[in-house]
């Protein structure tokens, strides 16, 4: 520090050269330059949708912001690849999206290198376990053991809007499954434990959502597809990007964990979420896309 003299930091200095209107110097924003060859990751209920009515208004602002800025904005949910399309043509998006808790992963044809996009322009990647798979596991464990639970593909599209709240067309997407299975636990926590090993001896695992158990292939996971993603785009671009990351639940942490710079959205779920020490985070305040900005005022604004 002695060669700042009597100032106590290079932060301090800058502070006293700004013109006062200007944002106060931070050591751990990202700079403009970083910002060029940035990718922003981000889970969708909870963090960019509402938790309960799946609005997205009150990040519109930064949305924008991303787009003017050429910052590819890509989605990763436990939602269906059904579900994501939707949003993703709403929102004017043209990155890739991770759909199914990081089970596949979809590519437009600019991100492609040996795989052949299809009539639409897309290729899939999967790298979890296909769905009709988890369903006979999980009905051998629950008809040999059974446990108390009820997944998508016990319930009616009428029962998925119940539980959800999203009405009949969107529940309609929310059940075309491919990688990964929510399920309502109705059993009790010791249960859950013993139901969670045997997953384990099957290659499979289990995570949590705002609503929902989740279970799917253990060789995929949200931070998975990030690791895949980043390794793509090295090979594209002949450098790393620098990556940011927003998410609310458990199922977001290994997520938040893989990521340079990440942001945990105050939940409306009731669990305690633990993030690793090394991990530069922020935690904001508000929840939903109010919190989502937030978190990006934080780290770009
Ligand atoms: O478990 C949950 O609470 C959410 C979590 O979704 P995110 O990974 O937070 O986007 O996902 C399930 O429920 C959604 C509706 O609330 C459905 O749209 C998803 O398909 C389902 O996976």
């Amino acid at each position: 520090m002695a060669r700042y003299g009597v100032f106590k930091s290079k932060e301090a200095i800058l502070m006293l050269l700004s013109p006062i209107t200007a944002i106060p110097y931070r050591a751990d924003a990202m700079t403009s330059s970083q910002q060029k060859a940035l990718l922003v990751f981000t889970d969708l209920d909870g963090s960019l949708l509402d938790h309960a009515t799946y609005d997205y208004t009150p990040a519109m602002a930064w949305l924008e912001r991303l787009r003017e800025d050429s910052i590819p904005l890509i989605i990763n949910t436990s939602k269906t690849a059904a579900e994501v399309v939707v949003l993703h043509q709403a929102l004017g998006l043209d990155s890739p999206f991770i759909t199914e808790n990081g089970a596949s992963i979809h590519l437009p044809a600019s991100w492609c290198l040996d795989e052949t996009p299809d009539e639409r322009g897309w290729a899939d990647i999967v790298l979890g376990e296909s769905y009709r798979r988890i369903r006979s596991v999980l009905e051998a464990v629950r008809a040999t053991e059974g446990f108390k639970f009820r997944g998508f593909g016990d319930f009616s599209i009428e029962e998925v809007a119940d539980h959800t709240g999203l009405d009949a067309s969107d529940a309609e997407l929310a059940h075309l499954r491919e990688a990964s299975e929510p399920l309502v636990w109705e059993d009790t926590d010791e249960a859950l434990e013993r139901f969670r090993l045997l997953l384990i001896g099957a290659g499979l695992t289990t995570t949590r959502g705002g609503r929902f158990y989740h279970v799917l292939g253990d060789n995929s996971g949200k931070g998975r597809a990030i690791a895949w993603l980043v390794d793509r785009y090295h090979l594209l671009k002949g450098q790393r990007p620098l990556t940011l990351g927003l998410g609310d639940g458990p199922n977001d942490v290994p997520m938040l964990e893989s990521v340079d710079r990440a942001v945990l959205i105050r939940g409306e779920h009731d669990v305690s979420i633990s993030i690793a020490e090394t991990v530069q985070l922020y935690t904001t305040t508000q929840k939903g896309p109010a919190g989502w900005s937030e978190g990006l005022d934080h780290w770009l604004g």
